[in-house]
C-alpha cells in the first residue's frame, strides 16, 4: 500500500522536490504532472496528493492522508494540533507587521489590520496588550494600507520585494516560517517503519542541503 503524502502545491512543492529527490524519491512524475492532482512515485510506494496548504491538515485529520508537507504559517493559524515529524528548513519566510511610513505603531487608537492570518494577528496584538480590528484578506494583502482599507498588515515576506515595490515599511518582525513534515497519528501507528524511514531520509537530506549552503557561503568569503 502507498504512503499517502498531502503536499502543498505551488511554492512549497517546488522547494520540497529537491529534498524528496535527495531522500530517494523519483520526482519525475511530480515534475511532469501538469494538472494531475494524485501522483504515484517509486512504483506506487508513495502517492502525492497535491493540495492547498490549509487543506493538507484537513486530509490528515480525516485520515485520508498519512503525511503532510505544509508551511508552519498554516500550522500556526489552524487551531488543531498536528504531530510534527520534521522541520524541512525550506520555504523560509517571515511574518511582519508592515505599513506606509506614516503609520504610528505607538498610537493608542484602535488599529485596523489587514491579513490572510487573523488568528496569528490576533495573538500577536494580544501579546502587546492591544485590541485591534482584523480584516481578513485573501491575497495582495499589501494593498490594504495603500488604499485605506487598513492601518497596517500582518503578512509574509521573503525577499522583501513586494513591500519595497509598494513603498511599505516593516514595523515589527513576528514568527519565522518554514515548511514542516507532519503526520496523522493513526498512520504513524500503522506505518511507523515507512514513516520513520522517510523522516530519517529527509532529515539527512535537510542536513546535506544545509551543509551545501554553508559550504557555498564559505566559498564566497
Ligand atoms: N514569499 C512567500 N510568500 C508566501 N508564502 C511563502 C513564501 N515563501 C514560502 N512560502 C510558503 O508557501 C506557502 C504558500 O504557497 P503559495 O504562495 O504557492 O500558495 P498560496 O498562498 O495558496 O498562493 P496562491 O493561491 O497565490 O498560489 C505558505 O504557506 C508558506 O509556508
Ligand atoms: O517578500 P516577497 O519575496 O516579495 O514575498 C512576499 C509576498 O509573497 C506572498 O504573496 P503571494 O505571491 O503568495 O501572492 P498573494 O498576494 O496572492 O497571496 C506574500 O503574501 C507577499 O505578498
Amino acid at each position: 500500500m502507498s504512503l499517502k503524502i498531502a503536499l502543498t502545491k505551488g511554492r512549497v512543492e517546488k522547494k520540497v522536490i529537491p529534498l524528496l529527490e535527495h531522500a530517494g524519491i523519483n520526482c519525475v512524475p511530480l515534475k511532469n504532472k501538469k494538472r494531475k492532482l494524485i501522483i504515484q512515485c517509486n512504483n506506487g510506494e508513495f502517492e502525492f496528493i497535491l493540495a492547498k496548504g490549509p487543506d493538507v491538515t484537513t486530509y490528515l485529520n480525516a485520515g485520508v492522508a498519512d503525511i503532510g508537507i505544509v508551511g508552519s504559517d498554516i500550522l500556526e493559524e489552524q487551531q488543531n494540533e498536528q504531530y510534527e515529524l520534521l522541520d524541512l528548513e525550506t520555504g523560509k519566510c517571515q511574518f511582519v507587521l508592515a505599513s506606509t511610513a506614516d503609520f504610528d505603531v505607538d498610537s493608542p487608537e484602535r488599529k485596523i489590520i489587514g491579513t490572510k492570518y487573523p488568528l496569528i494577528t490576533k495573538r500577536y496584538f494580544e501579546s502587546l496588550g492591544q485590541d485591534v480590528e482584523i480584516i481578513k484578506i485573501e491575497g495582495s494583502v499589501e494593498l490594504a494600507p495603500l488604499i485605506g482599507l487598513a492601518d497596517a498588515i500582518v503578512d509574509i515576506t521573503e525577499t522583501g520585494t513586494t513591500l519595497k515595490e509598494n513603498n511599505l515599511k516593516i514595523f515589527d518582525y513576528l514568527n519565522k516560517i518554514s515548511t514542516h513534515l507532519v503526520v496523522n497519528r493513526m498512520s504513524l501507528k500503522q506505518h511507523s517503519r515507512e514513516i520513520f524511514n522517510l523522516t530519517d531520509q529527509l532529515e539527512k537530506a535537510v542536513l546535506e542541503e544545509k551543509s551545501k549552503g554553508e559550504l557555498s557561503t564559505d566559498e564566497n568569503l
